[in-house]
């Protein structure tokens, strides 16, 4: 049980943010600053309530072929079999020794509550408060400090907190409201000694549903479901943050990015801080209710995040057909995208575009094609300008769906060499290690015996592609310990991969790496050369 004695919570050095969380010890960029073994409220998404362990969070694929694909490179999900509680059947263990635990723990507080026949599923943040009544009912002296420490958090912890939310969007707080009701009334309308237990209901929904944090796996970058840790949840956001919160299931933990000293304040961030100004500041607004008053935001527009090659004025006339109907169809959003210059409302209907494609949930391979291209063409944006990196990463996502692995290997490298490293400058991000892991995958099936002809090619070039993948195999068993250390599911994965490719391998390691660093520039100029038209 980590103790997290390196960190206090006291009044944050933003004017009007509260409390916030701060650094008693120094840290190293990679350090852990805080671990918490399992978020105390941790849920999973209804869609993944049977086919994910509801205590580890460890999911089972259950489509044969992926099973038998993911087995084979030795990934977790391909031997994890779930098996759903006999009581609910509305939730499964992959082990006993996680059922028992989850059991203990809260399982039996909700078990008869969610499996009433006919019932539909609960959303995770009313099962979460489900268990929490529950555990304060069975045990009102421990547990009212956990309640306690959930509800000093914004907004419950704020006596004008939810009206702010309610001001700002009456929908949010009644759904919150009404929620939170319905979670005291699925355990039976309780008293609770000391109590207003409705309220505290209420007061626990909305700050979960506010605070927590989305729980994916980075082997796979599917969203699993939520968790809120108090502790965790004192850290208010940056956008040019010192600390990285990171999933290494069940565990969260806070990672330090850079030197931190002691006495300093730790920033995570709550969202893509890598958006323009405008974008950043609408977005938290919206979905968290605040005015980021961060040192990044307090120097306002005209940062690298906002830079484009040219000046909007230069924005071709060939593009302002295009740019004037967009205009009137994001007419409504368009302030959210304003950029300084004179053709600021065509330039800022393009990148509404931009982001209107990368919100669409639905959008397919040509949407996310055309919007990277209506960007990238207008030789206004650099790849590394939002919204295209964030773009990319989704074409990449769904050349992956679609089997398309070379154009999927391409962007990668191009991702990995050119878009990446500018945005998130420590090699160890999270998001970097994530790509290189798929990019490492994709080599692994490209130099599978179907692949021949493209071997040829790439050694016609010099490069070859064997070689490549030990280039992304090292970085990753170099870097992904100081992000996700060596003994969770990422971790583990990374490091058995290495042992296993290294047993068979009778050149020294120092060889090999040689051998890479006269490869490396080749390949970055490949990267660099892929242009909307390769992809
Ligand atoms: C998860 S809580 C963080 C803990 C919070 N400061 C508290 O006192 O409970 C998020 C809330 O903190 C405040 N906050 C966090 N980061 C901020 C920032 N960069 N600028 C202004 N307020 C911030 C906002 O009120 C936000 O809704």
């Amino acid at each position: 049980m980590p103790t997290n004695e390196g960190v206090e919570v006291k009044q944050s050095q933003i004017s009007g943010a509260g409390k916030g969380l701060f650094a008693r010890n120094a840290f190293s960029p990679g350090d852990i600053v805080v671990a918490v073994d399992r978020p105390l409220v941790a849920e999973l998404e209804i869609d993944r309530m049977l086919d994910t362990c509801a205590w580890c969070f460890q999911r089972g694929l259950t489509n044969p072929i992926e099973k038998m694909n993911a087995a084979a490179m030795g990934l977790p999900n391909g031997s994890t079999e779930i098996k759903n509680c006999t009581g609910c059947q509305r939730v499964g263990y992959c082990s006993k020794a996680c059922q028992s635990k989850a059991w203990k723990r809260e399982h039996k507080y909700e078990c008869k509550v969610i499996g009433v026949k006919d019932r539909p599923d609960l959303p995770p943040g009313v099962r979460g408060v489900i268990k929490i009544l529950g555990r304060l009912k069975a045990d009102s002296k421990s547990e009212s400090v956990h309640v306690k420490d959930i509800l000093s958090i914004w907004p419950a912890g704020d006596p004008k907190g939810l009206d702010k939310i309610g001001t700002q969007d009456k929908q949010r707080l009644d759904d919150f409201k009404f929620l939170g009701h319905a979670a005291w009334h699925y355990c039976g309308s309780p008293t609770i000694d000391g109590l207003d237990a409705q309220s505290t209901s209420i007061g626990l929904l909305s700050n979960i549903m506010n605070n927590a944090f989305d729980l994916s796996s980075p082997l796979d970058d599917i969203k699993l479901g939520i968790g809120f840790d108090p502790l965790i949840c004192s850290a208010n956001h940056s956008c040019d943050p010192n600390a990285s919160l990171v999933f290494n299931q069940p565990g969260q933990e806070i990672r330090a990015l850079r030197v931190i000293k002691p006495g300093e304040e730790i920033f995570i961030r709550y969202m893509e801080v890598t958006n323009p100004f405008s974008v950043r500041q609408a977005e938290l607004k919206e979905r968290y209710f605040f005015t980021c008053q961060c040192i990044k935001c307090k120097k306002g527009v005209g940062l690298e995040a906002d830079q484009f090659l040219k000046r909007p004025e230069d924005l071709e006339s060939e593009h302002h057909k295009l740019a004037d109907t967009l205009v009137s169809r994001h007419e409504s959003t368009l302030s959210k995208f304003l950029v300084d210059g004179s053709d600021a409302r065509r330039v800022a209907a393009i990148q509404a575009e931009g982001y209107a494609v990368l919100e669409n949930q639905q959008a397919t391979i040509v949407e996310v094609k055309q919007a990277i291209q209506m960007c990238i063409d207008s030789k206004l944006w650099p790849w590394t300008r939002q919204p295209v990196p964030q773009l990319c990463r989704r074409l990449l996502a769904l050349y992956l769906e679609s089997g398309s692995i070379y154009l999927a290997f391409l962007l990668g490298i191009k991702m990995h060499f050119e878009i990446l490293p500018p945005l998130y400058p420590q090699e160890f991000d999270s998001d970097r290690l994530i790509n290189a892991w798929v990019v490492s995958t994709l080599i692994n099936v490209l130099c599978g015996p179907t692949n021949q002809s493209l071997h040829q090619e790439f050694a016609e070039r010099g490069l070859e592609l064997r070689l490549i993948y030990f280039g992304f195999l090292f970085y990753l068993h170099e870097n992904t310990p100081q992000m996700h250390g060596a003994s969770t599911p990422f971790g583990k994965v990374i490091k058995s991969t290495y042992e296993q490719i290294m047993a068979g391998v009778n050149i020294p390691e120092a060889d090999i790496k040689e051998k890479i660093s006269i490869a490396w520039p080749t390949l970055e100029t490949l990267a660099k050369s892929v242009d909307t038209s390769s992809l």
